[in-house]
């Protein structure tokens, strides 16, 4: 059960957790028990049709306590496993309003019961949340507008007196604009030093929402083959996964230069990479790239072919942009080439990660100090020294990759063409695509906060 005050965007933040728990394969649903604001109802009705949420209201009945109680009783009986109930807020009558949350608390009996507060009261918060706190035992808080307020620091800190976890922040008036708080990467943002733990989440996330498809492209970049279809896949993904600035905030020590234009320029040129794709053949799809490539006689290429033009005509885009794009993807095909194969990184970690797969785990979950021994075993040589110098000279991911890459000997993987191809993609993360689909498809790896306890490195940061 949701409850605040009017505008802190309670409606909204019902359906974005709604979304949330959904994406996560929970059969989720709202009920709308805000008889008190005109309108409400609809708000709920159109944002739940638009993400494909279940949900329940009246436009006649004016007792929310019953609405409340109908629609959670249709729900569980239609077995939902998470039932929102999106209570109405108001400015005055603080009393009834109180009242009323009480009842339908009673009537409804919620599991947990979340106080919604706006970010933009800063220090009042804290006002705000004792009052509701008498009333309405709540047992979470979810901050929302943490995008638009230098107050929501002061918020964050106000709650603190309710002794209550803070769960989820609202970043945005978008339906993904919902982050899990957790104070360790909130700071770790704040501070300008990424949130790599959350990164890995979230492609996690991705991962698990198509685990066979994940799983696929994980054995196709472990031989090393990748095909124009698979990294038009792994466009897409990088496009789910939210606003680019977003993730590359994550990201520690990305620099600023990958990160030119807009998440809206940035999502414009992928969309324009996705229209090109679109206008090839299926073969041409399944190719490596070689329909495009007219060659002399000794197998190196001379030319582009027809092809090239008819792809931009059809796409409505230009010969160069296919030519970069044919470009961008051969770099991704030769990364992906040296990633894969025995000696490849890929199969480098798979190995780490049976090492550190064997019987019993330590405290917190974490490997036991031979479990650890045995990753670092399985590491190649001088791979963890790169990474460690690496992360402690305060390089990033970036750099770390680099690290892996050298780490194979044989031939190293340009980073500066790589830097520039990246920033033309816009934001940087047409690297990320790869190691998301990566990663995410060897399943139950662990997450790279965890990895970089495992290593002896401390968490994200840990080795400043
Ligand atoms: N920028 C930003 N805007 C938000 C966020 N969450 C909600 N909003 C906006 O805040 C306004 C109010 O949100 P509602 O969800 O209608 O508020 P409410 O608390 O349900 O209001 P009542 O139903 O009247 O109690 C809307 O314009 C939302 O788009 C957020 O995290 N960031």
């Amino acid at each position: 059960m949701a409850v605040g005050l009017q505008g802190n965007g309670k409606t909204t933040t019902c359906t974005k957790l709604a979304a949330y728990y959904q994406k996560r394969g929970l059969k989720s649903a709202i009920v709308c028990a805000d008889t008190f604001r005109a309108g409400a109802f609809d708000q709920t009705r159109q944002s739940c049709t638009k993400a494909k949420i279940a949900y329940f209201g009246s436009y006649t009945e004016t007792n929310p306590v019953a609405i409340a109680q109908q629609g959670v009783q249709k729900f569980k009986k239609e077995r939902f496993e998470v039932v929102i109930v999106d209570t109405s807020g108001r400015h005055k009558q603080e009393r009834e309003l109180f009242g009323e949350m009480v009842e339908i608390s009673e009537a409804v009996k919620p599991d947990m019961t979340v106080l919604v507060l706006d970010a933009s009261i800063g220090q009042a918060a804290e006002g705000q949340a004792r009052a509701f706190k008498e009333s309405a035992d709540f047992g979470a808080i979810i901050v929302t507008k943490m995008d638009g307020h230098a107050k929501g620091g002061g918020a964050i800190s106000a709650v603190a007196v309710t002794k209550t976890p803070i769960i989820f922040l609202g970043v945005g008036e978008h339906l993904h604009d919902l982050d899990r708080f957790s104070p360790h990467p909130f700071i770790s943002k704040l501070l300008g030093l990424g949130d790599v733990q959350g990164l890995m989440e979230h492609m996690q996330d991705l991962a698990t929402q198509n685990p066979d498809k994940q799983k696929e492209m994980a054995k196709k970049l472990e031989e090393g083959k990748l095909s124009i279809r698979d990294w038009r896949e792994q466009i897409q993904n990088v496009m789910n996964m939210g606003p680019i600035s977003k993730i590359a905030s994550m990201i520690p020590g990305l620099p600023q230069e990958m990160l030119q234009g807009s998440d809206e320029e940035g999502s414009q040129r992928m969309k324009r990479m996705i229209y090109i794709t679109d206008s090839m053949t299926a073969s041409e799809l399944d190719s490596d790239g070689s329909p495009f490539l007219l060659t002399g006689k000794d197998g190196k290429p001379t030319g582009l072919t027809w092809r090239v033009t008819r792809v931009a005509k059809g796409s409505g885009t230009s010969v160069r942009e296919v030519e970069e794009l044919l470009c961008q993807y051969r770099m991704m095909a030769n990364m992906a080439k040296q990633a894969g194969g025995k000696n490849g990184w890929l199969s480098a970690m798979q190995k780490m990660q049976q090492a550190a797969g064997g019987k019993g785990r330590g405290a917190n979950g974490m490997p036991t100090p031979g479990q650890i021994q045995a990753m670092q075993r399985a590491m190649p040589p001088g791979m963890l020294q790169q990474m460690q110098r690496q992360l402690r000279g305060g390089g990033g991911m970036q750099e770390m990759m680099k690290a892996m890459m050298q780490g194979q000997g044989g031939d190293q993987m340009d980073m500066e063409e790589m830097q520039r191809m990246m920033s033309q993609m816009g934001g940087g993360l047409g690297g990320l695509g790869g190691l998301g689909g990566g990663l995410g498809g060897l399943g139950g790896m662990p997450n790279m906060g965890d990895m970089f306890k495992m290593m002896g490195m401390g968490g994200p940061g840990g080795g400043r």
